[in-house]
């Protein structure tokens, strides 16, 4: 016969994975923490509200993941195109977030989840 499907109407799966709302404001704070500490590209931070990126970090990671969130702050282009940022210094970010998700159990193919959404940034922010 024909079952309904027991999916979620919503696929919160990889929210879920990556621990609610608490663990993803876990992992983006490590992952700050890391990114300030990096000489190469902690400079690029110095004098941002730490406190204010860290929320709309979570807040995007969070909607991205299928969570219960909505990111109200800039498009990726307009809030780094000042920025001149280079493909490494995108690669040196998300060696940090992997770090973090690692730190924080994310099993490789949850973290691999949230990265592949990530990736598409890219052309946004580096030139
Ligand atoms: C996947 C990669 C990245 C994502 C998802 C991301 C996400 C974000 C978000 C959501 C904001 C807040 C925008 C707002 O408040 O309107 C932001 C701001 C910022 N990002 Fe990124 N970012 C990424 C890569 C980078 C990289 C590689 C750097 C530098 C190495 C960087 C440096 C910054 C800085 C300095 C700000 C604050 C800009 C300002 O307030 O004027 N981001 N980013």
């Amino acid at each position: 016969g024909c079952v309904a499907s027991p999916e979620p109407a919503e696929d919160d799966r990889l929210y879920q994975a990556l621990g609610e709302r608490e663990g993803i404001e876990r992992i983006v704070e490590d992952m700050l923490i890391r990114v300030t500490d990096d000489v190469r590209i902690a400079h690029y931070f110095r004098g941002i509200p730490l406190g204010d990126l860290r929320d709309e970090l979570a807040d995007q990671f969070c909607e991205l993941a299928g969570g219960p969130c909505e990111y109200t702050g800039r498009d990726m282009r307009e809030a780094h195109e000042d920025l001149d940022l280079s493909r490494a210094d995108f690669n040196a970010l998300v060696e940090h977030l992997i770090a973090a998700m690692e730190r924080h159990h994310v099993r490789v193919p949850d973290q691999n989840r949230l990265l592949a959404k990530l990736a598409p940034m890219e052309r946004d922010m580096v030139d």
